[in-house]
């Protein structure tokens, strides 16, 4: 008789991690499978990590921060390539690997490397060069992430048609770029590759980017678009891509207009890495995008097994991801301690500038007749700003007319991701506006943007 693992989970990305480490400190015999040579999942190795050390490459090589500074053109290297951003990417994911591995070492983690297929609610098979192995356990957990959406009518070649797992395979940086999808993903590497001074197109099927964020900041990020010489085509759908005879790239709109460039970046969407599994096996659905229905313990509808990730659907981020993993390890073991509100969840777009916000959007509340008002501070105002050179950055605060409770936060602006946790935590713990009314910040910093906000709301509500 083999082992009887307590937990198997599948996937080693943020989701799986989590859920693996957590069950381990349980003190339960928990073994992971990765079907990749390496841990870390899209997160380390195709998505998160890459995109956001590609970031601060291009911050720091294509002399962005300087610029705004000092008000003229300065690149700490003339030709930058895609050499020297991949340099500096491949460090930064090697290593969070061997973080990674460690952390699950430590925590007498079984890997699995393989693989991993349903035979019953109890049984997995990993498959690999050497060959099929069965393990048994109490529970399964997937969580197998995603891969970009691919289309027959865009063939990506790994050259000069793209997707996000492949940006790093352009071997010189294009002089235009068509970028099709104006989410998340799209709008991250469209600022990164027109800071590099790259001609870019976005192509977006809806009306507006980012339709999840509030409008003022998303009019106000398409401002620095177009300043950086984007051109955005809204409202248009890209029906298929061809690639010419020159070595272009033609996207062929539904419009019927052409739109020609030296690269195409694809990116309109992920699929749940759900092929594999075989959940038919165990009586578990997917939808057409390959996301498992689960429910608010993150149990798939059997019992013994559970999803968490992006491989269940919204809102797909590592930081999410992370949280379900744990969630699910511990309801698997009876653990009812961990309690979580979706309602703090934060987002971070590393845009250039940032944006990061928690809570509704105004058009959200408009939607809902909350009462509400806003207070915002420039950063122009705020000594910090003026230091940083960022005098384009603004902070919003939607804040109850009546009871002056936090409703929102959305930033705009350098370090936005790291300045919304103030906000997070006040929203978190109860407090209201007068919080920040009440409260000495550090000073010159860009946390004082919170007390700006707030007397600028106080003032609103007052005036009416
Ligand atoms: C370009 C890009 C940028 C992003 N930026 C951010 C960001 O800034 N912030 C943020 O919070 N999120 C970001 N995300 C999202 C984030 O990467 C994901 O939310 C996160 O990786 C999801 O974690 P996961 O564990 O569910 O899945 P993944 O990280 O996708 O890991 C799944 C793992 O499962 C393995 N696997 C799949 N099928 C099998 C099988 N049958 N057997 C064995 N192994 C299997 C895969 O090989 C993979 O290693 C970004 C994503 C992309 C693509
Ligand atoms: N900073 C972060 O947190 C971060 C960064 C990157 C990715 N992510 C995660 O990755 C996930 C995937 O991101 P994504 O941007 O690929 O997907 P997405 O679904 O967010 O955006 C895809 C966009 O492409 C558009 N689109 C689809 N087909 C099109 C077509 N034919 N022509 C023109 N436009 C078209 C859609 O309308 C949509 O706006 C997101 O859910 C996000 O949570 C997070």
């Amino acid at each position: 008789m083999g082992t009887v693992y307590d937990l198997i989970v599948i996937g080693s990305g943020p989701a799986g991690q989590r859920a693996a480490i957590y069950g381990a400190k349980l003190g339960k015999r928990i073994a992971l499978v990765e079907m990749r040579e390496v841990v870390g999942g899209a997160c380390i190795n195709t998505g998160t990590i890459p995109s956001k050390t590609m970031r601060e490459a291009v911050l720091h090589l294509s002399g962005y921060n300087y610029k705004s500074i000092y008000g003229m053109n300065y690149r700490v290297k003339e030709r930058i390539t895609m050499a020297d951003l991949a340099f500096r990417v491949q460090h930064v994911i090697k290593t969070e690997i061997d973080v990674t591995e460690a952390q699950l070492s430590r925590n007498n983690i079984e890997m699995l490397v393989g693989v991993a297929s349903f035979e019953d609610a109890t049984h997995v098979k990993v498959t690999n060069t050497k060959g099929s192995t069965i393990y048994e356990a109490k529970n399964i957990l997937i969580a197998t992430g995603t891969k970009p959406a691919t289309s027959a009518k865009v063939p990506i070649n790994g050259t000069t048609i793209i997707n996000s797992d492949l940006v790093l395979n352009l071997t010189t940086l294009p002089k235009t770029m068509i970028i099709v999808g104006g989410g998340v993903i799209g709008v991250e590497y469209c600022c990164m590759f027109a800071a590099l001074g790259v001609r870019v197109t976005l192509i977006e099927r809806r009306p507006r980017l980012l339709e999840f964020a509030d409008q003022e900041i998303i009019e106000a990020l398409s401002y620095h678009l177009r300043d950086a010489r984007v051109t955005m085509r809204l409202n248009e759908e890209v029906e298929s891509v061809e690639e010419m005879a020159d070595g272009t790239v033609v996207a062929n709109l539904e419009s019927k207009k052409k739109v020609q460039a030296d690269a195409l970046l694809y990116a309109v969407g992920r699929q749940g890495n759900v092929d594999e599994l075989n959940l038919a096996m165990v009586g578990v659905d997917s939808d057409s995008r390959g996301r498992i229905p689960v429910d608010k313990d993150f149990r798939t509808k059997q019992p013994t097994v559970f999803a968490v990730g992006d491989v269940i659907g919204f809102p797909s981020l590592a930081s999410v991801s992370m949280e379900q993993g744990r969630i699910a390890a511990a309801r698997a073991f009876g653990d009812e301690s961990i309690v979580s509100n979706p309602s703090f969840y934060p987002y971070g777009i590393y845009t250039i500038p940032e944006i990061s916000f928690i809570g509704k959007t105004e058009e959200q509340l408009t939607e809902e007749d909350v009462p509400y008002e806003v207070g915002v501070a420039y950063y122009r105002e705020i000594a910090r700003g003026q230091i940083r050179g960022d005098t384009t950055g603004r902070l919003k605060i939607i804040f109850h007319r009546e009871s002056h409770a936090l409703l929102g936060v959305h930033i705009i602006g350098e370090g936005a991701s790291e300045l919304l946790h103030i906000g997070q935590a006040v929203m978190a713990l109860g407090g209201k506006l007068d919080y920040f009314v009440e409260t000495v910040f550090n000073y010159p910093t860009l946390a004082e943007c919170y007390k700006v906000a707030a007397f600028n709301g106080l003032n609103r509500v007052a005036n009416v």
